[in-house]
């Protein structure tokens, strides 16, 4: 091995950390700088603001690509050679030449895609091993065959980089792969932004991993647009995302929200429970129907022989049948959800109440017109609207209503829907549940919101703040140097707080003490529009769940990834255009992965059967690597299934991370049984053993998997053979099967 090309390559590393370490020490001065600024103005402020977040995120970035920062060189043949890595590096010249060239830029792409067949003018590429700061190896491929220049570094494998990283132990948390993104991957990442773009691939595939480069790529190639509206990134649950959380900041990148579908409703919580067959009622999209209704059936009249009597000064009031029906018409007629109509039948009644009793006050007893003029019309008009037995009476008809309130009555007896599944529904209280949150925002939809008590909370408020400035003021004003007392203060050259702001800027400068980014404000706003949403484990939302993720995107510009043959959810669906049809027809790109990466042959083996038992002309991805350690399987009396588990997890290998994928009833006994394994809470994916149900396993990935029952598993639900395929796909290195039924196992690990 040339020592000297390593020496050349060393040299530059450190040239480049050097110069990583140099504008790390100037984003932070700046940052200080922008800190330590006192301006006054309303822009000036402003400019701060910015300022700081601005300078915040470049530190973040730089200190984000410490690790593996240079990682790849191109070798051009017209001589030009251009150092790939995490990030772009300028140095520090008049011209700032580049030195290294950020893995998004278009420059580097060929870095990615270029292979002996389409060199895409390369002549080489070699990929750098480091640690730290250490060159620790070269990795050359000859992209020109006529090039005979040899640097001692040519790889044997061309995949040697890929199947070093693929066969590293896990860690409990999914790292970036930029140094390693395939040719397939590399044209979906960087696909337009704009449109559906679908992607679907077997297990191990690299769909994750796609999704989040692709992220990385779109915020930097269109930044000035997504950082302002940012990317949301949807995943099944939240240990999964805890799983993927770190890639996206170790490329450096901050204006994203990882989310579940539960969690996009601000201010619900939906820790509740239900069996998978209420979760799917809820998730079927005619539920936007049975809601719609049930919303029309919170807009009364009343029975025509029974008319509302509302007590009044001036005598009772009538609201009869005909006049609600009138005015119920007219409210619809707007075309409003209901909180926004509601004023519209409001004052329709105030209205015609009022011209009862105007009938009834001003009436000539001899047939002439009424005594009353439009003054005292007027008056009566706001006597009625004042009333609250009025606007009781009016709210017992038409009531305004929050999604909250709204879905809990539905819930509690369920309307529009077959007996059987009302039964399945009905829950009179209880916290929410995953699929309760599409409903609500759906509810949300159809009630919209009346801000115009929020708008007057909020306007209060900001009395109460300029109050309280004005008392600060007055405070300061107080307190002024006595010093300069005798010299006529009030010329003093002394500036206090009153001199230079009054009370109505200050409150308003602590409305802007709101430094939240972008994805932060869209968390906590439910009609936010995201720049762009990628959905991981797309199979698995139901259709109401996509009706709360297209309100979300109204430009649809969005990467579903996923896989139909491992769907778990009951209210999952098994086809794209069943999905997408309704927003976008069949404007959407198809493109699939076909590799994978993650699981040995040995073990996609085994996989492959249990879904073809399902589907017998099925064919799963191919695994690029095969590892000689077949599957093991044993079979053991019942009695035994938890210490067995327990055993295995003791002889498996340590490095890396060990998953007990069982059905959730077996976790008790196995958790008893294996130390240091939690059967409660979210699992904790860091530690070296973790306990799983097949569903909490979707996404994830571990060294050693150890499936207990599988026969269980695979009856559980009609999805059952889809969770038994996601539970074996899960290894990296080794699988091994304890069941108490089925075929003598043979073999032991
Ligand atoms: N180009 C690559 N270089 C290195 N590692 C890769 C590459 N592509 C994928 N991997 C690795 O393969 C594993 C599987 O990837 P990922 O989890 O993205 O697959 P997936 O298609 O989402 O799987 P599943 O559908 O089973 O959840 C991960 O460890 C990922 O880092």
């Amino acid at each position: 091995m040339s020592t000297e090309e390593l020496r050349r390559e060393q040299q530059f590393v450190s040239l480049v950390h050097e110069r990583l370490d140099q504008l790390r020490d100037e984003a932070e001065a700046a940052l200080n700088a922008t800190i330590a600024q006192v301006g006054t103005g309303r822009q000036a402020r402003v400019e701060r603001d910015i300022g700081v977040i601005e300078h915040s995120a470049s530190l973040a970035a730089l200190n984000a690509a410490d690790t593996g920062l240079v990682f790849g060189r191109i070798d051009r043949r017209d001589g030009v050679t251009h150092h790939i890595g995490r990030t772009g590096i300028r140095r520090d010249d008049a011209e700032r030449t580049p030195l290294l060239i950020d893995w998004r830029a278009p420059v580097a792409r060929p870095f990615y895609l270029a292979t002996g067949h389409e060199p895409m003018g390369l002549r080489r590429r070699r990929h750098i091993t480091t640690q730290g700061r250490t060159v620790t190896a070269l990795h050359d491929e000859i992209m020109d065959l006529a090039d005979t220049t040899r640097t001692g570094h040519e790889s044997h494998d061309a995949d040697e980089v890929l199947l070093a990283a693929l066969g590293s132990a896990r860690t409990g948390r999914m790292g970036d792969i930029v140094s390693t993104i395939q040719a397939e991957q590399d044209r979906i990442i960087r696909a337009p932004q704009r449109g559906v773009l679908v992607v679907e691939g077997g297990p191990g595939t690299g769909k994750t991993a796609v999704a989040l480069h692709r992220a990385a790529y779109l915020l930097y190639a269109h930044r000035e647009q997504l950082s302002k509206r940012a990317v949301l990134i949807v995943g099944p649950n939240p240990a999964f995302l805890g799983y993927i959380g770190e890639v996206l900041p170790s490329l450096g990148e901050t204006g994203v929200l990882l989310s579940t579908v539960a969690e996009l409703f601000p201010e619900v919580h939906a820790t509740g429970t239900e069996s998978p067959a209420a979760a799917a009622v809820k998730g079927r999209a005619d539920m936007a129907d049975v809601l719609a209704e049930a919303v029309r059936d919170r807009q009364q009249v009343p029975d025509k022989d029974e008319p509302l009597v509302v007590p009044h000064d001036d005598g009772d009031l009538v609201i009869d049948w005909g006049m609600a029906v009138e005015a119920r018409h007219k409210a619809r007629e707007t075309g409003l959800p209901h909180n926004l109509a509601r004023p519209h039948f409001v004052f329709r009644i105030i209205d015609d109440l009022t011209t009862q009793l105007a009938d009834r006050i001003g009436a000539d007893p001899y047939g002439g017109p009424n005594f009353l003029g439009p003054d005292d019309i007027a008056q009566l008009g706001k006597a009625v609207a004042a009333s609250s037995d009025v606007h009781a009476a009016i709210a017992t008809l038409w009531p305004p209503l929050t999604p909250q309130e709204f879905l809990a009555d539905f819930l509690a007896e369920p309307v529009h829907l077959p007996a059987e599944e009302a039964a399945l529904l009905r829950r009179a209280t209880g916290p929410w549940t995953p699929a309760d949150v599409p409903l609500l925002d759906e509810a949300a939809e159809l009630l919209g919101e009346d801000d115009s008590a929020a708008l007057a909370r909020a306007e209060a408020e900001r009395a109460r703040q300029i109050a309280y400035a004005q008392g600060v003021l007055e405070v300061s004003y107080a307190s002024r140097t006595y010093e300069f007392e005798d010299k006529d203060d009030e010329d003093s050259e002394v500036l206090a707080a009153h001199d230079i702001i009054d009370a109505e800027r200050m409150a308003e400068r602590q409305e802007e003490a709101d430094h939240r980014s972008a994805a932060e404000r869209a968390a906590a706003d439910r009609t936010w529009a995201f720049g762009h949403i990628i959905v991981d484990e797309a199979q698995e939302l139901s259709q109401m769940a996509w009706r709360l993720l297209m309100r979300r995107c109204p430009t649809r510009s969005m990467t579903l990834v996923g896989d139909p043959a491992q769907t778990g959810d009951a209210a999952g669906c098994e086809s794209w255009q069943e999905i997408l049809e309704p927003y976008v027809g069949d404007r959407f790109e198809h493109t699939r992965l076909g590799v994978n990466y993650r699981t040995p042959a040995e073990i996609m083996a085994l996989a492959a059967e249990v879904r073809r038992s399902k589907d017998p002309a099925f064919e799963p991805p191919r695994s690029v690597r095969s590892t000689g350690v077949e599957p093991w399987e044993v079979t053991v009396d019942p009695a035994e299934l938890a210490a067995t588990v327990a055993a295995r997890v003791a002889e498996a290998p340590r490095e890396g991370r060990i998953a007990v994928i069982a059905p959730a009833a077996l976790h008790a006994a196995i958790a008893d049984a294996v130390p240091d394994v939690s059967a409660t809470g979210e699992p904790d994916l860091t530690r070296p053993v973790v306990l799983l149900d097949p569903r909490g396993a979707k996404g994830l990935e571990f060294d050693t998997v150890i499936v207990a029952e599988p026969d269980l598993i695979r009856s559980a639900s009609a999805q059952g053979v889809n969770d038994l395929y996601v539970a074996y796909t899960r290894a990296t290195q080794r699988l091994g099967v304890v069941r108490t039924s089925g075929p003598r196992g043979t073999e032991a690990a």
